[in-house]
């Protein structure tokens, strides 16, 4: 569904992604991480064929898709930087959002109404709601869209730990709509709960990891003791005389016998990837 090779944005003389190799098939949802500033919104703007690429490959269902209605039609982009005009109440955006995508969901759209308790604010201008209130317009427009590919970019940034709930719970129960969603995130431990597989960019502009749930819970394993020196092992710590670390379960043979493990949570494994990306 998506797919780009040696992918290059820039801005400017400013390279932001250099060289991005990454592909994504049809279904599920994918997390896309990496530090500030290393070009997320920058790819899912990409993506959703409203950048240019500078130079590189990229196709989204098997088109170009920068300023490309055939594409653009079958993609929702929302999140932290997607504004509406400040004047226009919620009611509004969602009215223009649901003549724009021809799957809107409107029962789907109501429920989220009702679950993140906003009835009384449908008439207030977008100008004058939350930021928590915009995020749960920016969800509500990318989730009802019923869009093939969804782009969320940092979706929940405002949002109480409640709405987090609903944002994620409504997330998952699409999970298996043959919708893809690919979710820009910096919530590594929230968000690995529901992802199918992970994207890592790195501060050089490329794809340093990408892994499915299962390879990256089958890829480490939590090891506690004396654990030695080796290429891989990623996230040592020391508390009280123990250590601590995730080694590459190929390594397990080489540990001592004094060396305990286990399953590695796969939220310490992202973050540990990204710490090295
Ligand atoms: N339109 C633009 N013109 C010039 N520079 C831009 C533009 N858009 C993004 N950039 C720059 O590209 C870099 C990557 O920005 P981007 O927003 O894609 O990063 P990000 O990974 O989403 O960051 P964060 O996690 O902080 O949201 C930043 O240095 C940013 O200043």
């Amino acid at each position: 569904m998506i797919h780009t090779r040696q992918l290059t944005k820039k801005f400017s003389n400013r390279t932001v992604l250099n060289g991005v190799d990454l592909d994504i098939a049809q279904g599920g949802i994918h997390g896309l991480v990496g530090r500030n500033g290393v070009g997320k919104s920058t790819l899912l703007s990409l993506i959703a064929g409203q950048l240019k690429p500078t130079s590189g490959e990229l196709t989204v269902f098997g088109e170009k898709p920068f300023d490309r209605a055939s594409v653009m039609d079958r993609v929702a982009l929302t999140g932290v930087d997607v504004t509406y005009p400040s004047r226009w109440r919620m009611r509004d955006i969602l009215t223009a959002a649901s003549l724009r995508y021809p799957g809107w969901d409107e029962v789907g759209a109501e429920q989220l109404i009702t679950d993140f308790a906003l009835e009384d604010s449908l008439h207030t201008g977008y100008g004058t709601l939350s930021r928590g209130q915009r995020a749960m317009v920016g969800i509500i427009v990318g989730l009802a869209s019923s869009a093939e590919l969804t782009l969320l970019d940092e979706p929940y940034v405002g949002l109480d730990t409640h709405n987090r709930d609903v944002f994620y719970r409504h997330l998952l129960a699409m999970r298996d709509s043959h919708r893809t969603f690919v979710v820009a995130t910096h919530h590594i431990h929230e968000s690995s709960k529901v992802l199918d597989s992970v994207i890592i960019l790195g501060r050089d502009g490329t794809v340093k990891y990408q892994y499915t749930a299962d390879e990256l819970s089958d890829s480490y394993v939590l090891a506690t003791g004396v654990v030695p020196e080796a290429p891989g092992v990623l996230a040592r710590q020391e508390s009280h005389g123990t250590e601590r670390a995730l080694v590459p379960r190929g390594l397990i043979e080489n540990l001592g016998p004094g060396v305990r493990t286990e399953t590695a949570d796969m939220s310490r494994v992202i973050e540990a990837l990204l710490e090295e990306s």
